[in-house]
């Protein structure tokens, strides 16, 4: 049996950033069959190697656009390296933009159906946490309504509630804990850190070094695209905070 939770083998991700000035969609794609599109290549992120162990809780840390979303989108699968691999052992559950799959015109209840089936969660299991989701976001009243009518908040909110009801193995976390008002806040980071206590692995970006020193035992600093340093929270917390003052 592997110790390691995640493999990242050589990856790099690049995307296409179009260089074109397109009036309009026709426009668009008419020089979209020409051929007549011209791009600039952009490495979000290059050859980046690093492995996880079981257990083990890893704050990734970088100025804004290092690639720290990018990497945990790979990671979880939402974006296909361009290079490289990405070998994961145990259940895995990202929180990345959540709720960024509700659909608008449906209502709470159906988005929490709908959301967890996206998530991989079968019907029965919803049934029989339908309650203790909606207790958790505190959207009693709002069950019935329309996400549309949510604010930004209360989305974040239902969607940590959804996501969060299940025990995973592997736990990848894109700023969640900023989610919410202050009281909620409080709230999911005691969620997080419960899960923490029963050994999961996490993979956690956060703005916040206090934050990571905090929860993580591990860290790793993202520079334009490169993997700078990892290693244990102590050095590598000092490194991060000598290079932002
Ligand atoms: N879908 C995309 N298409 C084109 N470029 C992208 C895409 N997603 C990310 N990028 C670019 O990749 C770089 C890394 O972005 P990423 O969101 O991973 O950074 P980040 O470290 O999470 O930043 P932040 O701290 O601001 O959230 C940025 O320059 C961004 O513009």
């Amino acid at each position: 049996m592997s110790q390691n939770a995640i493999e990242v083998n050589d990856v790099s991700m690049k995307f296409n950033l179009s260089r074109e000035k397109v009036d309009s969609l026709k426009d668009y794609i008419f020089k979209a069959i020409k051929g007549e599109l011209q791009y600039n290549e952009f490495w979000a992120l290059r050859d980046i190697n690093f492995s996880v162990e079981k257990g083990d809780r890893v704050g990734i840390l970088g100025l804004n656009g290092a690639g720290k979303s990018t990497l945990l989108k790979v990671i979880s699968g939402v974006f296909k390296p361009t290079t490289g691999s990405v070998k994961k052992h145990g259940k895995m559950v990202p929180l990345l933009e959540l709720g960024a799959g509700f659909e608008p015109q449906y209502t709470g209840t159906e988005n929490i159906y709908l959301y967890g089936s996206m998530l991989g969660y079968t019907k029965d299991f919803i049934d029989s946490k339908y309650e203790e989701i909606v207790k958790f976001s505190e959207l009693q009243k709002f069950m019935d309504v329309p996400v549309k009518n949510y604010s930004s908040g209360m989305k974040s909110r239902l969607g940590f509630s959804i996501a969060t009801v299940v025990e995973p193995q592997i736990l990848i976390l894109d700023e969640v804990l900023s989610v919410g008002d202050a009281k909620f806040r409080k709230k999911s980071e005691k969620k997080i850190m419960s899960m923490f206590d029963s050994g999961v692995t996490v993979l956690f970006v956060s703005h916040s070094l206090e934050q990571v020193m905090r929860l993580c035992n591990k860290a790793m600093i993202l520079e334009k695209g490169q993997l700078l340093a990892y290693g244990d929270i102590g050095p590598i917390a000092e490194q991060y905070s000598q290079m932002i003052n």
